[in-house]
């Protein structure tokens, strides 16, 4: 998969035709996979490309000043989740004040037309363009106009609840790891560095990139290093990580996969 980064010195012209959906897209949940596996599939049957495009950083990083936000995927993981579903090139927009002020019509002219987009795809609520004036409606006009097709995909739900990238930060968040599969089709991940060694089996984790963790507490995890997949507990206490493991574990200082399982009963503290 290409990743190209567009920022507003960066003009990409002569873009082979493809078919894009669009969105910022934290945690490739289901709701997002229906959108993209419906992207790929015009793609195949219109023998095209099939594109995404994101944005980076969060808008409310820029329009709201939320500082040091932390995702489901950031970047990096999204570009490895974005090619696992098949995507052909990844968009990045630089997300900043001058982008953001865009007009929907300059946002469709500059990032839609003249990349040689022949399909756009996006969810039921995108919004796009200066203060979010751009809908579902106003691209359904240009393309109409400008001779582009357009697919919106319907809402997806769960329970009675839309799936969607703040509900699952919410439960993450809360510490309900173990509904995360209802929403994200798989467990939730999240990639660490085993930096110390306390004592036999209890070792410190420390996040790397700004993922999002969940509230502190213990959790039955599954601890994915030297090519093994190990069931451990991972404590939070006083903000400090740490990981008990009954196998011996070689690979420190090396990143490590944690997938959340569920809370742990621990009743016993672990002593640093
Ligand atoms: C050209 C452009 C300008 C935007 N300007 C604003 C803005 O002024 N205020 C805002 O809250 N969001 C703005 N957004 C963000 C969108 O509302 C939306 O969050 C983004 O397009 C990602 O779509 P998604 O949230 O459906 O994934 C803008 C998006 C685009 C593409
Ligand atoms: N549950 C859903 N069902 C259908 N489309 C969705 C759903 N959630 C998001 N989308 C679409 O996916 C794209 C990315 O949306 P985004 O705003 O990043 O997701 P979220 O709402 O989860 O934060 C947008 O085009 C949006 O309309």
């Amino acid at each position: 998969m290409k990743v190209i980064r567009i920022d507003p010195f960066i003009k990409v012209t002569n873009f082979q035709d493809h078919v894009m959906a669009i969105g910022f897209f934290d945690g490739i949940h289901l709701g997002h996979q229906q959108l993209l596996r419906h992207a790929k599939n015009i793609a195949e049957q219109q023998n095209l490309l099939f594109t995404a495009m994101t944005f980076d950083p969060h808008p409310d990083e820029v329009i709201n000043n939320e500082k040091a936000r932390n995702y489901l995927t950031p970047l990096s993981e999204k570009i490895d989740k974005m090619e696992k579903m098949g995507v052909d090139a990844l968009f990045v927009i630089h997300f900043d004040r001058t982008f953001a002020s865009l007009s929907p019509a300059d946002y469709i002219q500059n990032y839609i037309l003249e990349l040689n987009t022949r399909h756009v795809v996006v969810g039921f609520d995108f919004r796009f363009g200066h203060k979010a004036q751009g809908n579902t409606q106003v691209l359904a006009q240009a393309a109409k106009q400008s001779d582009f097709g357009l697919s919106v995909i319907p809402k997806k739900m769960y329970d009675n609840k839309k799936i969607s990238s703040t509900l699952i930060r919410e439960c993450i968040q809360a510490g309900r790891v173990e509904v995360i599969p209802f929403y994200l089709g798989a467990n939730y991940q999240i990639k660490a560095v085993i930096s110390n060694t306390h004592t036999i089996g209890i070792f410190q984790l420390d996040p790397i990139e700004n993922f999002i963790f969940p509230k502190e507490g213990s959790y039955n995890i599954l601890l994915m290093v030297d090519a093994r997949s190990i069931p451990a507990v991972l404590q939070c206490d006083r903000g400090k990580w740490m990981l008990m493991v009954r196998e011996r574990i070689t690979n420190h200082q090396q990143t490590v996969t944690i997938e959340f399982l569920s809370q742990a009963m621990v009743k016993k503290t672990m002593t640093m």
